[in-house]
């Protein structure tokens, strides 16, 4: 499976293209848009989740609620487009119009400088509408049919949020999959530690107050999942090396860890190693899944357990200083109506981009034209792995 996506922030639509999914796999829009609807919930966005309403449309690829193996189009369509019609539109336009919400002073931390210098733009919006997280409405629509097939395999995905803006909510051992999941969806900062929610939501609302924006971190779990998808046998074969790319792609997402993560540096080896045991009902498990559900790159059947850690959004209401690229006097940074914390956000994409790695690890194993064929060998497969 492949795909791509397109659209401007702006623009009249979005768009992503998937090739490879088997035919035959129920697929609603409504459940594209269940997910759609999920990131844009979360504390601390701006006005745009106001204006915008996402919902997806498929122009190819699926016919009465089946797929049908060929190509699927899904667009989405920009609310905000008939308030940016002059500005982004696709025809020239006069000198004078052209200046209409020009952006001529990077923003510290945003694709801003670097991507007007890469492409000669005098305009830099034409590098914030594209390099803007708007995209990643459409990669959770991809990771929505992901998630759609991953559940008919029995494969669950939950993604919740563990710390935003230093305050960090504790997830006890005995809270089960389902029941993180569930208090996920209940929080408005999708932290599953209640206990915390308030001070989270007071440190979002601090930054608004003064200007400032917040970071935090994410993680995202994945259960049942079948042993040795990705392999040892080539570096690019991997999969946690696919999916920490996944989630490094995330806008304004700066590191990965699986399991106990970097805490590996300071613990010995024999409280890192997760210890094997066997049982005829459940074949082989570990006692522990310190290493996030990997070894030697592949799934090891323990849930897959990995966590993101988001920068603070770069727009700042009381912006840095930056330089103006006509005059390269100094100035204060742009403002663009923003975010002020964007992580419980973050942390359904974060879900997307994981299920999406897995889906496509999983496709690439096993014969994938019909869904039929790829439910009853997956079903062969754990039998074999159980049986081993
Ligand atoms: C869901 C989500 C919403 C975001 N909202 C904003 C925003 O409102 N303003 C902003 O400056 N950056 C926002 N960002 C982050 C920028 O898109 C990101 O920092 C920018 O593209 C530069 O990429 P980099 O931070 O990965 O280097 C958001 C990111 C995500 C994942
Ligand atoms: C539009 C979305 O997020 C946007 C991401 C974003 C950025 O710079 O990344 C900047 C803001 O755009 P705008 O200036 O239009 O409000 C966010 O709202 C979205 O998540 O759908």
């Amino acid at each position: 499976m492949r795909y791509f996506t397109a659209g401007e922030s702006h623009g009249p639509e979005l768009t992503a293209i998937i090739e490879g999914v088997p035919a035959g796999l129920p697929l609603l829009a409504a459940d594209i848009d269940d997910e759609l609807a999920r990131r844009q919930q979360g504390y601390g966005r701006g006005g745009r989740m106001l204006i915008e309403k996402d919902r997806v449309r498929f122009t190819s690829g699926v016919r009465h609620g089946k797929t049908l193996g060929s190509p699927i189009t899904m667009l989405v369509e920009n609310k905000d487009w008939k308030n940016w019609q002059t500005v982004m539109g696709a025809e020239p336009v006069e000198e004078k119009q052209k200046k209409m919400r020009r952006v001529s002073k990077p923003r510290p931390g945003h694709a801003d400088l670097v991507g007007g210098i890469k492409y000669q733009f005098s305009d830099l919006r034409n590098v914030l509408e594209r390099s803007s997280a708007r995209e990643t409405t459409m990669r959770v629509a991809i990771g929505a049919l992901c998630k759609n097939l991953l559940k008919e395999l029995e494969i669950e995905v939950a993604g919740h949020v563990l710390e935003i803006g230093g305050v960090r909510g504790t997830v006890t051992d005995d809270l089960s999959f389902t029941s993180i999941k569930e208090r996920a969806e209940q929080s408005e900062v999708r932290c599953v530690d209640s206990s915390v929610e308030t001070q989270m939501k007071q440190v979002i609302d601090q930054a608004k107050k003064d200007g400032d924006t917040v970071g935090g971190v994410v993680e995202v779990l994945v259960n049942n999942v079948p042993i040795g998808l990705g392999s040892y046998t080539q570096w690019d074969q991997k999969l946690d090396a696919k999916i920490a790319r996944a989630i490094t792609s995330i806008n304004a997402f700066k590191g990965v860890e699986f399991g106990v993560g970097f805490e590996a540096a300071r613990l010995p080896g024999s409280k890192v190693m997760d210890e094997i045991v066997w049982s005829k009902e459940t074949g082989y498990k570990r006692s522990s899944n310190h290493l996030g559900g990997f070894e030697g790159g592949m799934t090891n059947g323990m849930p897959i357990m990995v966590r993101g850690v988001m920068k603070p959004i770069p727009t700042l209401y009381k912006p840095l200083k930056s330089v103006d690229i006509d005059s390269k006097d100094v100035y204060k940074a742009s403002v663009e109506r923003s975010d002020s914390c964007a992580v419980p956000a973050a942390s359904v994409v974060a879900e997307a981009v994981v299920a999406t790695e897995i889906a496509v690890a999983i496709l690439d194993k096993f014969d994938a034209d019909a869904f039929d064929r790829l439910k009853a060998e997956v079903g062969r497969y754990r039998t074999y792995t159980q049986e081993f």
